[in-house]
């Protein structure tokens, strides 16, 4: 394979368009890079787009407009090269249940021409805790083992870039866990992860940066941690000395809501008070203070602040 001599980034999307048949326009106007090396998470509600710009890089879906390239490999002039360094796991378990996990992952490998004997079919079986079922029927499997089994699929001819479209649907926590372990694990050997997740926590978690789509749209990419201090709400949590109707409203305050007996959580926006000013306030409207919690604004707050906004 050539190598590419472009930049330091795994993919490069510009002005990227999609238009179905029939008119729905999915993604519009979409520009991203995404560096090498990092777990990447794309994010976005239902409908948003994600699966049809992974489709788009898997070659699968034709795109309308723009350009892509993987690890340098502009996707329309060199399709072959493009492909070859991008594994990619789909949200639909596709795979023969005739053949066994192991012949599974050899037909795979043979499909991308990699030699019998550089092939890994056994170790990568091992690193998906796949390899006592490497000679069961694929249909026996569990829809965690199929989904892992995915994932080893993907990486049969060892690509740079491995795509995971909503890896953990369906996938208990203590497998999810396992699959997370074994796409750091690709990651620190030097894989580029993309993925795409509905769990924001988990997102939170693994991905050094962060894209939301929206609508077709993106409408952030950044570092995680940097997205998630765009949270603009904060929240306190005040036990009061006694009962009462509810807290009146005050101009501090953005939401207030009873957890609990004498136990309020109030809202407000970072920039226009801080949580003295709150519990300032409520001690202005007779109430003592008894405890006080504060809980810090995650990822979530920020998706919801910004896919509403859009
Ligand atoms: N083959 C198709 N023909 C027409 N419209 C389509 C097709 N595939 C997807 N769409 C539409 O394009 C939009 C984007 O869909 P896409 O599957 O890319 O979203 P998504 O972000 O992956 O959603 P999800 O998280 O639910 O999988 C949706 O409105 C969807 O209904």
């Amino acid at each position: 394979m050539t190598e590419s001599i472009s930049s330091q980034n795994a993919i490069e999307i510009a002005h990227l368009s999609k238009v179905y048949a029939g008119g729905k326009k999915a993604l519009d106007d979409v520009s991203l890079n995404i560096p090498r090396g990092q777990i990447f998470g794309l994010l976005g509600p239902n409908g948003a787009g994600k699966s049809t710009l992974i489709n788009i890089l898997a070659g699968l879906v034709n795109k309308t407009s723009g350009s892509a390239r993987i690890w340098g490999f502009d996707i329309d002039v060199n399709p072959r090269n493009a492909k070859n360094s991008i594994g990619i796991v789909n949200q639909e378990i596709m795979f023969d249940p005739f053949f066994t996990p192991f012949e599974t992952l050899e037909n795979q490998a043979g499909f991308y021409g990699v030699p019998k004997s550089e092939r890994l079919s056994m170790e990568l079986l091992r690193a998906v805790h796949l390899e006592d079922k490497a000679n069961a029927y694929a249909r026996t499997l569990s829809g965690g083992m199929k989904r892992r089994l995915m994932v080893a699929k993907a990486m049969v001819h060892s690509p740079p870039i491995l795509v995971l479209d909503e890896p953990t649907a369906g996938v208990d926590i203590m497998l999810r866990q396992q699959l997370w372990d074994y796409v750091r694990e690709l990651n620190a050997q030097g894989v580029t992860i993309v993925l795409t997740t509905h769990y924001l926590e988990e997102a939170e978690e693994l991905c050094d940066r962060i894209a939301i789509i929206n609508h077709g749209r993106l409408i952030a990419n950044k570092p995680t941690r940097e997205l998630v201090d765009m949270a603009q709400e904060k929240i306190v949590i005040v036990t009061v000395d006694r009962d009462g109707a509810g807290l009146p409203s005050h101009p501090c305050f953005d939401k207030v809501e009873q957890t609990g007996e004498r136990v309020f959580s109030i809202t407000f926006n970072k920039d226009r008070a801080n949580a003295g000013d709150v519990l300032g306030a409520v001690q202005a409207l007779g109430f003592g203070i008894v405890d006080v919690a504060t809980r810090e604004p995650d990822l979530e707050d920020v998706f919801l602040n910004l896919t509403a906004a859009a």
